[in-house]
This record gives C-alpha cells, sequence and structure tokens, in this order.
C-alpha cells in the first residue's frame, strides 16, 4: 500500500526542473501524516531535509505534496503577490483544525479575504497601535507585580524564570482588553480555562491521524465532546463580551463593529469566531514563543542589557538623543530595543516553517517548475540565519546589525510577519506589545543564565518539544536591580 501511495502521489504531483529531466527531491510519503505536522514542526527537521535535499525540496503534509524553499530570490519571485496566494486549506492539518480556525482571515483567500480583513483589521491598523500603550504598561505592571509576589517561591538572591511560563496570558488579556474593551475578573477566568481546553484540541488537531482524515469527524468520543463544549464555550464567551460592550463598555470597543458587520452580512459568523480564534488562541501560543527566547540572549549577552538600560534611562529622562517622550520610544522601531527583537526573532524564527500557501500561477523556482496551486512553505531557519547576506557574523547574536537599516533591505531575506502585501495582521501592536514587556524587565533586572551547558552554542539550544513553534526552555536568573528597590 506504502508503495502504490508513493507511486501514486509522484505521479499525480509532478514538480520536474526546467529541462523536464530531474524531478525535485525530498522525503518518501509515509502513512498517515508524511512529514506534516508532528516531524515538521515538533521535531523540526529543518536541519536535517536541508542537508539531504538541499535548498528546494518537497515533504508531504498528509497526502498533499509541499515544496519547501529558503532563497531570498526564489522567496521573492513568489510572495511579490501574496495577497493572490491561496492559503492551505485547515493549514492542510485537517479537520480538527478546520473546526477551530479553517475560516479564519489567515486562512482565507481572495475575495474572501478581502472582505473579512476589511471587517476585522480596525483595531490594528498601524496608527492605532500606540494609543494601546498605557493598557499594555497596566497589563505587564500588573503581570511583573504578580511575579514579585512568588519571590519567596522564586528565591531571594534572583529569581529563576521561565518567561513562557510567567507570561503564558499577557497577550491574552492585552488582546481581549484591545477587542472586547477592558477585561473584566470574570471574562479573563473564563478566557484562561477556554485558552486551556482550546490548547488540547489544538494539539489533537495537530497529532494528525483521525484528527486528520475527514473519518474521524464520525468516531464518537472524547474528541468530539471537547470540540462541541469548546464551540459553546467561545461563541457564549463572544456573545456576553459583545453584549457588555454594547449595554456599559467603551462605545468603540471593536467587537461591536465585528458583530454588526455579521448582522449586515458582510462577515459569516463563523468567520467572525474563528477570526477572533486565530486573534487571540493562535497568537497567544505565537506571541509566547517568539517572546520567549529575547531574555535568554540577553542572559548570555549581558553587554547588550546594558545598552538597551542606557538607551531606556536616556528615553526616561526624555534627554539629548532620545526620542522625545516614553511613547515616543516604544513606538519607534530604530531603537536598540526593537533590534534585540528582531535579532532573536532571526535567530529563533517563530516556528521552523511558515504556513503552506499556493501561487495562482506556475513559478519556476530553484530550477523547478512549480505547478500552480502547489503548496509552498519558507524554511525559516534556511532564510534568517544560513543566508550568506547576512554577513560572516550570521550566526551569532548581535542586535546592532540592524541599527541604522532600513527595513526594505531586508524585505525577501527575513521572515517574521510573511512577505509582500499579505502579512501578520497584528504585527504593529505586537511589536509594542514585545518592546513594552522587554523593556520594563531589562530597567528593573539584571538577567543571567540559569540553565546548564551554558556554553552551548545557541543553535543547540533545545525548544519544547511538547509545542509546535519554537518555545524557549532555557530558565533565565532574573536579579532586581538596586537602584529600584
Ligand atoms: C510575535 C508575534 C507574531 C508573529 C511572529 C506573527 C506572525 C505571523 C505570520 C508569519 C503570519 C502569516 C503571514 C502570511 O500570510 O504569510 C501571520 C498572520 C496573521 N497574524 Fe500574526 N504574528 C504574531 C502575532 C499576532 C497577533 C498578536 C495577532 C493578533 C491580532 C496576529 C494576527 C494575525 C492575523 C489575523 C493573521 C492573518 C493575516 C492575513 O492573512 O491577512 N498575529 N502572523
Amino acid at each position: 500500500m506504502f508503495q502504490t501511495n508513493q507511486a501514486y502521489l509522484g505521479w499525480r504531483y509532478p514538480i520536474k526542473s526546467a529541462d523536464g529531466q530531474n524531478t525535485i527531491p525530498g522525503c518518501p510519503y509515509v502513512y498517515p501524516n508524511g512529514q506534516g505536522n508532528m516531524e515538521k514542526f515538533y521535531n523540526d527537521m529543518s536541519k536535517k531535509w536541508r542537508s539531504d535535499y538541499g535548498p528546494i525540496y518537497r515533504i508531504w503534509n498528509g497526502t498533499r505534496p509541499e515544496v519547501i524553499v529558503g532563497c531570498p530570490e526564489d522567496i521573492k519571485g513568489i510572495f511579490r503577490d501574496s495577497g493572490e496566494h491561496l492559503k492551505a486549506p485547515d493549514m492542510n492539518a485537517g479537520w480538527v483544525v478546520g473546526e477551530l480556525m479553517g475560516k479564519c482571515l489567515g486562512l482565507a483567500n481572495q475575495s474572501d479575504w478581502s472582505r473579512i480583513l476589511a471587517a476585522m483589521a480596525g483595531p490594528f491598523h498601524q496608527r492605532a497601535a500606540s494609543e494601546y500603550i498605557d493598557l499594555m504598561e497596566k497589563r505587564v505592571k500588573k503581570a511583573m507585580a504578580e511575579l514579585e509576589s512568588k519571590k519567596d517561591q522564586l528565591g531571594q538572591n534572583g529569581m529563576v524564570i521561565n518567561p513562557a511560563n510567567e507570561f503564558l496570558y499577557l497577550p491574552l488579556f492585552i488582546l481581549g482588553d484591545i477587542l472586547y474593551g477592558s477585561l473584566d475578573k470574570e471574562m479573563e477566568e473564563d478566557l484562561r480555562s477556554i485558552a486551556l481546553l482550546r490548547d488540547q484540541l489544538w494539539k489533537e488537531g495537530m497529532s494528525g491521524g483521525l484528527a486528520r482524515y475527514a473519518i474521524g469527524r464520525f468516531v464518537p468520543g472524547g474528541r468530539r465532546r471537547m470540540l462541541l463544549s469548546f464551540h459553546r464555550r467561545w461563541k457564549s464567551f463572544n456573545d456576553r463580551a459583545y453584549k457588555r460592550a454594547q449595554d456599559s463598555g467603551p462605545a468603540n470597543a471593536p467587537v461591536i463593529s465585528m458583530y454588526r458587520s455579521v448582522s449586515e452580512g458582510a462577515l459569516t459568523e463563523t468567520e467572525l469566531l474563528h477570526t477572533l480564534d486565530e486573534m487571540i488562541f493562535v497568537n497567544l501560543d505565537v506571541t509566547v514563543g517568539n517572546f520567549s527566547w529575547n531574555p535568554v540572549f540577553l542572559a548570555v549577552h549581558p553587554e547588550f542589557q546594558q545598552k538597551i538600560r542606557e538607551e531606556i534611562q536616556q528615553a526616561r529622562r526624555g534627554g539629548e538623543g532620545a526620542l522625545g517622550s516614553w511613547k515616543a520610544y516604544l513606538s519607534s522601531t530604530s531603537t536598540l530595543l526593537m533590534s534585540s527583537i528582531l535579532e532573536s526573532s532571526r535567530l529563533k524564527p517563530m516556528a521552523s516553517f511558515a504556513v503552506p500557501q499556493s501561487c495562482p500561477s506556475e513559478r519556476v523556482v530553484g530550477g523547478f517548475v512549480i505547478p500552480a496551486h502547489t503548496e509552498i512553505v519558507v524554511d525559516t531557519g534556511a532564510l534568517n540565519v544560513e543566508n550568506p547576506a547576512w554577513g560572516a557574523d550570521r550566526h551569532e547574536y548581535n542586535p546592532e546589525r540592524f541599527i541604522g537599516k532600513n527595513a526594505v533591505s531586508w524585505r525577501y531575506r527575513f521572515w517574521r510577519f510573511g512577505f509582500g502585501p499579505r502579512q501578520c495582521l497584528g504585527r504593529h501592536v505586537v511589536d509594542i506589545m514585545l518592546k513594552t514587556l522587554l523593556a520594563e524587565i531589562v530597567e528593573n533586572y539584571t538577567l543571567t543564565p540559569g540553565w546548564e551547558e551554558r556554553n552551548k552554542e545557541h543553535s543547540e539550544w533545545a525548544k519544547d518539544p511538547e509545542v509546535w513553534l519554537n518555545l524557549a526552555i532555557q530558565p533565565t536568573v532574573w536579579k532586581k536591580r538596586e537602584m529600584h528597590v
């Protein structure tokens, strides 16, 4: 059966070199999941596959082919019209993932994409992002105070911190405040507990098997019950949040206009709930994972900690060379604070592979003819780290490489929020969120490594094997700085 599948899939999805002589290299199909998503994300096979097959190759996500690419020239040819791309249905992960977010903005195509975007983008425009700084600072200070209150458990000589544990719900609450108008205690608790259920379902979905193939829908049992419970609770939470915002919340809470779009027929209820899921839950993991490496790199590099601290002190004083005000500092994209976030995301991209998407027309990529509608995936490490354009020190942590440079200069060689006309909707807001949190930490604490084997290169640092994204597990020691005691 395996041989037949392999031969059939090769015939069904031919990908040949431009001269027709060679077939694209890549992994053989393996029943039932191919190389997705456990191999691709959880086990992060990127280095091995790159070394086995070269810069462009094919894997199987279930029985769907995915072409992996990682050269800037290829990325440019593929993503210049990303607004016209087709996203893989349900991320090629199967029906459970589809039930959670299959109709969200990030997986919608072409005219559906523009329609959902028009209804959901309002709160995430660049000009809106800095308006959330007060709200973010309030949430960050609350999270830090909670951390301080655990000091006795965590140790007087410095707290051993795993940011993924301590700040897990911070982005959830910040996004909740933005979307629904300041969350109350009950809503916080509700969101926290729905997030736990959602996390269980997501893991099921990503593990494949019956959660991938449609037949699994008809298998009674725990998975179906969990899904039903999640759908019921998620809808009920949003309906209540909408009603609260309408009756007594801020009149401009975005949830109000989003619900209005549904009643006016511009958006279906499922599109609304799936996009809110994407914004709140999918991006909770993404944001925490992305943030988690920052304290780890800074702990190993006290010299950059100190430089960022000096920059912060100058901005606080509003002195010469500072950016006028604290909010202007947090909004700026040309500070060392921002550069350190960029450098950490460069060396530890949010995931080893991007979400699959296909071009509406044939493309010749790396000498191979990729037929229209073939799903393409970016190998983020090949692009962000291995590409020689980053220079001889490309494997080193050096935030200053971004200083004085314009984002256009790394447009197709740095994967973070996607490429071309279609990119992450939350990018402006999330950058300010990350800067607000990191500034608070660096200003108030000195960070040192808290893990064994400190002399290991960062390329050997393990990521959390239980999580599909790149999530740091190296604990750091945070010691309160004297001047603030
Ligand atoms: C550091 C954190 C984050 C990273 C690294 C990140 C990265 C990404 C990436 C790579 C994409 C896919 C772009 C593509 O189509 O190729 C994306 C899409 C998206 N992100 Fe983010 N994201 C982050 C946080 C957030 C947050 C907090 C939100 C909340 C609003 C958000 C909302 C979205 C949405 C709605 C899309 C789909 C956009 C579309 O297809 O038009 N993201 N993000």
